[in-house]
Parts: structure tokens; C-alpha cells; sequence
């Protein structure tokens, strides 16, 4: 089994996932608190409170397991287009596997990730909506000090399946979407490439930029649902599961919750993609 595809996935995810997680911070909170009217408020709001390292909270976590998450997501892609096509990342170029092979691999790929992002993602979001600013004296303290203490907390009180939470909702978010981040990838790269050749910088930055927004955009129901899924629990149970979430969403905040976070989400996404797809390409073409 190819193991660079692991590596290039690992270290162009940790460069994306520095890139993109002021975005992200912003995003939960939207997703998961009602006091800011907006992107721009809750961003004021949190450098006035909580100063920029508000916007870092809980980064820590993710990536420590960036190393795991993207190089299952990028590893499984590539391995089980191996297994499908016969074909190995160098070949792919002259001999360009179909979009319903490329949509299955994301898929698995998209899958597998999940599992192994859940506890991780759960810890990055209890992290994320604690709005105390971090280390000032005479402050009351987080409920959680860090992403070892939190981890454990969940633990202690809700159980090893207490860390799963919200994984139900990660995984449906998660299995089709990355099927459409490499079909979009690949699509765009065919469509701006002469046959046989390697797409150029610019193309794979825009092509990795747009498979960024449009698997976001696909997701974002999902990962409201999410979100919400994984807070659930912090005091009291208020959802029984995905589609209860859902309902007493919408009957609450109406349809416009599933859109929540899409635009700073989408903004996020085509910086943080560009940056994944163009280093991923070039670690693989440096090794190959
Ligand atoms: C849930 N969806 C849509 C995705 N995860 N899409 C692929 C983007 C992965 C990248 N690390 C990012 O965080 O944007």
C-alpha cells in the first residue's frame, strides 16, 4: 500500500487547518450560540473579549490529530482508487479514473475520516463555545482547562460513548460530501488541463479552493446538526438523536438554520482547500 499519499495528506492538512481555524471558530459559535447577529459581530466580539487568541481556542487538539484524520481521508481516497482502478497516483494522469470511482473513494474515504475525527471534533467544539477570555487573573474559569482535561471530563461524566457524540451526524455529513470534494477537485482540474499533463499551480489552487466550498456548502446542514449534537449533553440531553435535532431545529429557527455558518464556511473553505490541494499535488510530484 502507497504510504505517501498518508504523509502529503497529513502535512497539507496541518497547513490548511492553521489557515482556517479563526474561520472555524467564528463559524460554531454562529452555529451554536444565539447572542451575535452576525459573522462581523462575532468576530468583534470575541477579539474584544477574548482577544485574538479567541479566535485559536482549541486548535491544539486538532492538529495533533490532523495527522491522523486527513492522511485516513487522503490515503483511503487514493488507495481505494488503487483498488478500483487499477491505477496509481502517477498513472491517474494519463489514464484519468470515471467520476463514479472518484465519487466512491471519496466516499470511503470520507467515511472512514469520520470515525476517526469524532472524539477529536467533539473536543475542538466543547473548546471552541467556551467564551471566558483564556488566562486572566480573577476570571471564573472555563468549565474545561484544556483539551486533555476536557477529554477527560466528557469521559468521567458521559462515558467513552459520551466522546462519540455527534458522530452519527459527522459521518452523514461526511461520507457524500467528500465524494463531491474530489469529484469537484478532479472535475476542475480535468476541464482547465491539455490531456495527460499535470494541472498547473493556479489550477489546482482553484479547483482545490472550489472542491473547498462546494463539499461546505453540501455539508453545512449536517454540520449544524452536528454541532448542535455535540453541546447537546454539556448539561442536560435536550435532542434523542439526528432527526429529533433537526425537527426541533427547524421548528425553533425555521429552515434557514440548516444555512447557518454557510458563508463564513464557504469563505473558510477556498483558502484552506487551495492550500491542502496545492501542497498535497506537489509533496506527491516531489516523492514521485
Ligand atoms: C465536511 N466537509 C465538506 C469537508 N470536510 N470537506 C473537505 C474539506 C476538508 C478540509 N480539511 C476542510 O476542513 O475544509
Amino acid at each position: 500500500m502507497p504510504v505517501e499519499e498518508f504523509v502529503a495528506g497529513w502535512i497539507s492538512g496541518a497547513l490548511g487547518l492553521v489557515l482556517g481555524h479563526p474561520f472555524d471558530t467564528v463559524k460554531v459559535r454562529l452555529q451554536t450560540q444565539t447572542t451575535y447577529r452576525g459573522i462581523v459581530d462575532c468576530m468583534v466580539k470575541i477579539y474584544r473579549h477574548e482577544s485574538l487568541l479567541g479566535f485559536f481556542k482549541g486548535m491544539s487538539f486538532p492538529i495533533a490529530s490532523i495527522a491522523v484524520v486527513n492522511s485516513v481521508l487522503f490515503g483511503v481516497y487514493s488507495n481505494t482508487l488503487l483498488v478500483l482502478t487499477a491505477t496509481s497516483h502517477q498513472e491517474r494522469r494519463a489514464q484519468p479514473p470515471s467520476y463514479t470511482h472518484i465519487f466512491l473513494a471519496g466516499c470511503t474515504g470520507g467515511f472512514l475520516q469520520a470515525y476517526c475525527l469524532a472524539p477529536f471534533d467533539l473536543i475542538k467544539v466543547r473548546l471552541q463555545n467556551q467564551t471566558e477570555p483564556m488566562a486572566q487573573p480573577g476570571s471564573p474559569p472555563p468549565q474545561y482547562r484544556g483539551p486533555v482535561h476536557c477529554a477527560a471530563s466528557i469521559f468521567r461524566e458521559e462515558g467513552y460513548r459520551g466522546l462519540f457524540r455527534g458522530a452519527w451526524a459527522l459521518m452523514l455529513r461526511d461520507t457524500p460530501t467528500m465524494g463531491i470534494y474530489f469529484i469537484t477537485y478532479e472535475g476542475l482540474c480535468r476541464q482547465y488541463t491539455p490531456e495527460g499533463q499535470n494541472p498547473s499551480s493556479a489550477t489546482v489552487l482553484v479547483a482545490g479552493g472550489f472542491a473547498g466550498i462546494a463539499s461546505w456548502v453540501a455539508a453545512t446542514p449536517l454540520d449544524v446538526i452536528k454541532s448542535r449534537m455535540q453541546m447537546d449533553g454539556l448539561r442536560r440531553r435536550v435532542y434523542q438523536g439526528v432527526l429529533d435535532c433537526m425537527v426541533s431545529s427547524v421548528r425553533q429557527e425555521g429552515l434557514g438554520v440548516f444555512f447557518r455558518g454557510v458563508t463564513i464556511n464557504s469563505a473558510r473553505a477556498f483558502p484552506v482547500n487551495a492550500v491542502t490541494f496545492l501542497s498535497y499535488e506537489y509533496l506527491l510530484r516531489w516523492w514521485g
